[in-house]
């Protein structure tokens, strides 16, 4: 089938495919483990499990459903490859491209923060990510360090399209874990566009750069009421040209925020593109 022509392996269909090795952890809806083809050549993969009863209790198997095929469309370098899929009697499997430094959220954990290239370097990737799923009318909506991994050259990949949607959406959803990313327009029930990831980029980007998102509160609702006000404070050790980015993409009104296409050009993401090969930082 064509899609085998796609892949640059023959499609597996079955675990039986793959020589399972050990587990990276776990995702929302399983284990996620190391594998690789039984083909020569062989091919690394995460093998994602879903287990199938679990999805059916949450009510998600549309929302499953939605990020294979869309995940599976997609084909960008800060976008985590999705190659196959397959399913036995209580599980689905995603064979996606494995990730050789993991978790980003846990190397800013251990880090606490990253510098101002660092952080520049990381947001020029996912703002061309983003302008490659714009394009294709693909909003992602759960921008977040959680859903993001490192390659081995220390490059970002958009890992985890399970809230993503072909714009324009003003789908109504039972949010579960933070909502520190989310953007005015979704809190207030409004219907919402492309925009909502530019929002998120800016908190993505403050968080980069100071360790902790700019809305943090104790309670939900604290969080809520400060996000819409945009009430947050700028560190002043964030560089100008930093702070002028998050100011400029933390804006109430959607249209009104900053595009990828500036975002891309700002002087804070060409000052240190121009410099070659970054240094050792992953
Ligand atoms: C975005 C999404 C929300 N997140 C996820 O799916 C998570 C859930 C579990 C793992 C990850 N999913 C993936 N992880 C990798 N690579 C990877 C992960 C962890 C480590 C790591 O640090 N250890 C093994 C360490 C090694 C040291 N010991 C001590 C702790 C674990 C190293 C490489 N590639 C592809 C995937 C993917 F996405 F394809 F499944």
């Amino acid at each position: 089938s064509d899609s085998e022509l796609e892949m640059p392996f023959k499609a597996p269909r079955s675990l039986l495919d793959f020589e399972i090795g050990k587990p990276l952890g776990r995702g929302k809806f399983g284990r996620v483990y190391l594998a690789r083809t039984k083909t020569s050549p062989r091919y690394i993969v995460a093998l994602k499990c879903l287990i199938k009863a679990e999805i059916l209790k949450d009510k998600v198997e549309k929302q499953v459903r939605r990020e294979i095929e869309i995940q599976q469309n997609l084909r960008h370098p800060h976008v985590l490859r999705l190659f196959t899929y397959f399913h036995d009697s209580k599980r689905i499997i995603l064979a996606l491209e494995f990730a050789n430094k993991g978790e980003l959220f846990k190397h800013l954990q251990r880090e606490g923060k990253f510098d101002d290239k660092r952080s520049s370097r990381y947001i020029a990737q996912m703002a061309d990510a983003l302008s490659y799923l714009h394009a294709k009318h693909v909003i992602h909506r759960d921008i977040k360090p959680e859903n993001l991994l490192l390659d081995a050259k220390g490059n970002l990949k958009i890992a985890d399209f399970g809230w993503s949607v072909h714009a324009p959406s003003n789908r109504r959803h039972t949010y579960c874990g933070t909502l520190d990313y989310l953007p005015p327009e979704i809190i207030l029930g409004k219907g919402y566009g492309h925009e909502v990831d530019l929002w998120a980029l800016g908190v993505l980007t403050y968080e980069f750069l100071c360790g902790s998102p700019p809305f943090e509160e104790d309670s939900q609702t604290g969080t809520q009421r400060r996000i819409c006000s945009a009430d947050y404070k700028m560190p002043d050790f964030f560089s100008p040209l930093a702070a002028n980015i998050i100011k400029r993409l933390l804006v109430l009104n959607p249209p009104d925020r900053m595009t990828l296409k500036e975002v891309l050009s700002s002087q804070w993401i060409t000052q240190y593109a121009s410099k070659g090969r970054t240094s050792g930082a992953s």
